[in-house]
């Protein structure tokens, strides 16, 4: 893994631009991501303790917005079902490339993991093949709100009897005072990890027009709406979760 610390919003910005998943992003995103996103080495790792629980036989296991593998890996590291193979999916050429790096890091490094295919391309293109695993780790915050449903509901219709879709997400709060807290909780968590006052607000000011969070509430309806069974959250560290969508 690259071990570049991120220091994309330590200067200051005259315009600080829409963020976006480039090069220099993928520089720094493994250090990024685990000083920005509280529980994620946590989340990611038993992500690929349940995906073994839902795993079908010769079936496929979907990590969407796959970024640099990080979930793949972990499904990698878990799944033991015979015949399954993943599918990562994501639409940053800079992020598959260095995926695909990364994974044949790990296909050098063990034996017997199941077969991975790593795809640049949009997920709201996507054509699914039955599937028993689907993760959606802090990768549908970056939907169009207006398309959220209608992916959600093709996740649902190529889900397998016995799967799940694990979806993590950046929470929002309907309750004014919970909201502030817990943003103001989050400040401090990136704080504590060493960023100053000036990156967490031109990173703030980068994501706004990007990344869009839901509550709970909103979540647990789409995903009904979109023909889920039963919603479980399993994790929230601050105001961010991660919840199990049974078909
Ligand atoms: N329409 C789209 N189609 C495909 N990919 C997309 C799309 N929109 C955004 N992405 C991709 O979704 C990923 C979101 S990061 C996921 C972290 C990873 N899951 C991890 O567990 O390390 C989350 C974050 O950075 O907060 C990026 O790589 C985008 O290129
Ligand atoms: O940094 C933040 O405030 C976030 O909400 C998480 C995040 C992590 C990595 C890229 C974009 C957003």
């Amino acid at each position: 893994m690259s071990k570049d610390p991120d220091r994309l919003f330590a200067q200051p910005l005259a315009q600080v631009p829409d963020f976006a998943f480039n090069e220099d992003v993928v520089r720094v995103f493994p250090d990024m991501i685990k000083r920005s996103v509280p529980g994620y080495p946590t989340i990611v790792e038993n992500l690929g303790v349940l995906a073994a629980q839902f795993a079908q036989p010769g079936s496929v296991l979907y990590d969407l917005g796959s970024s640099l593998g990080a979930v793949t890996q972990a499904l990698r590291r878990h799944v033991r079902t015979d015949g399954c193979r993943v599918i990562a999916v994501d639409n940053s050429a800079a992020m598959v490339e260095r995926c695909r790096e990364y994974l044949n890091g790990q296909d050098s490094m063990f034996q017997e993991l199941l077969p991975v295919e790593v795809i640049e391309g949009d997920i709201l293109a996507l054509t699914f093949q039955p599937a028993s695993v689907v993760a959606l780790n802090f990768t549908l915050q970056f939907i169009a709100p207006d398309q959220r449903t209608a992916l959600l509901s093709r996740i649902r219709q190529s889900l397998l009897p016995g799967g799940a879709l694990i979806l993590s997400e950046k929470l929002r709060f309907n309750d004014a005072e919970e909201h502030a807290l817990l943003t103001d909780l989050h400040v401090a968590f990136k704080r504590a990890n060493g960023y100053s006052e000036l990156e967490i607000a031109q990173k703030r000011s980068a994501i706004e027009n990007v990344m869009k969070p839901d509550s709970l509430e909103e979540h647990r309806e789409r995903l009904l709406a979109a023909g889920f069974s039963k919603v479980v959250p399993w994790f929230q560290c601050l105001n961010f979760a991660s919840l199990i969508a049974l078909p």
